[in-house]
């Protein structure tokens, strides 16, 4: 609902517009969200669930965040300590991303994060958005992405970042960058 609320109302993405840009001076600053105390509710299930399979030296990891994996800065710190754990387990050698939602992979950036939000929390947002890219593309495993649904925007980008890349074979799946429809500058990175 705030997303279509968000897309509905220009203000409204000016007004995230505007925010980023508050947020751009941080977002050089690659401060790991594992430093950054982040509050946690227990009460919620895990996004991130990860089975490692000891023989073959892989990993899946189902994103299960419903309804359609956004990347909120819950996820994506999860995700990042998921990752870090298993980079830190030298008998972990693959990484496979996929989907336990149907139809979509990641919507990609979660749009809540970004609308009516103080710079802080902008700031910490982005700079886990950055964290994920970096933990991924940097990895010593051999990652890849299962893509077993739709994966727009951030859910392109975290493909991208994978090594590898298999999409299911489905027309109604669509992936690729959206930013300039929605109206977001991707920061300098
Ligand atoms: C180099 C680049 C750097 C910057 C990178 C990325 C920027 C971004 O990622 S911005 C985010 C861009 N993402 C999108 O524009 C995706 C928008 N969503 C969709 O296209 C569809 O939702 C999707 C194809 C993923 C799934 O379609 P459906 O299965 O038909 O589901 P719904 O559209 O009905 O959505 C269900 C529910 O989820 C909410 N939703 C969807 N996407 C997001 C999102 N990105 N953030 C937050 N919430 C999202 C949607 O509003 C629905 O909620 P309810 O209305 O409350 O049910």
């Amino acid at each position: 609902m705030a997303l279509r609320a968000a897309l509905r109302s220009r203000s409204g993405l000016s007004g995230l517009l505007s925010q980023r840009s508050s947020c751009s001076s941080d977002i050089r600053m690659c401060v790991s969200p594992l430093l950054v105390p982040q509050e946690r509710n227990y009460s919620t299930p895990p996004k991130i669930r990860v089975e490692f399979d000891q023989s073959t030296g892989v990993a899946v990891m189902h994103m299960q965040s419903p309804p359609v994996n956004s990347l909120s800065l819950d996820f994506l710190t999860e995700l990042c300590i998921s990752v870090e754990k298993l980079e830190m387990d030298k008998s972990c050698r693959g990484l496979i991303i996929t989907s336990a939602q149907p139809k979509v992979f990641s919507a990609g950036l979660d749009i809540t994060e970004m609308y009516g939000k103080s710079p802080e929390h902008c700031g910490a947002f982005w700079r886990s958005v950055q964290e994920m890219w970096l933990k991924l593309y940097g990895s010593n495993m051999v990652t890849i992405a299962a893509i077993n649904g739709s994966s727009p925007a951030g859910g392109c980008l975290m493909a991208m970042t994978c090594d590898y890349r298999i999409m299911a074979d489905n027309p109604r799946y669509n992936i690729g960058l959206n930013e300039t429809q929605l109206g977001i500058v991707a920061p300098f990175w």
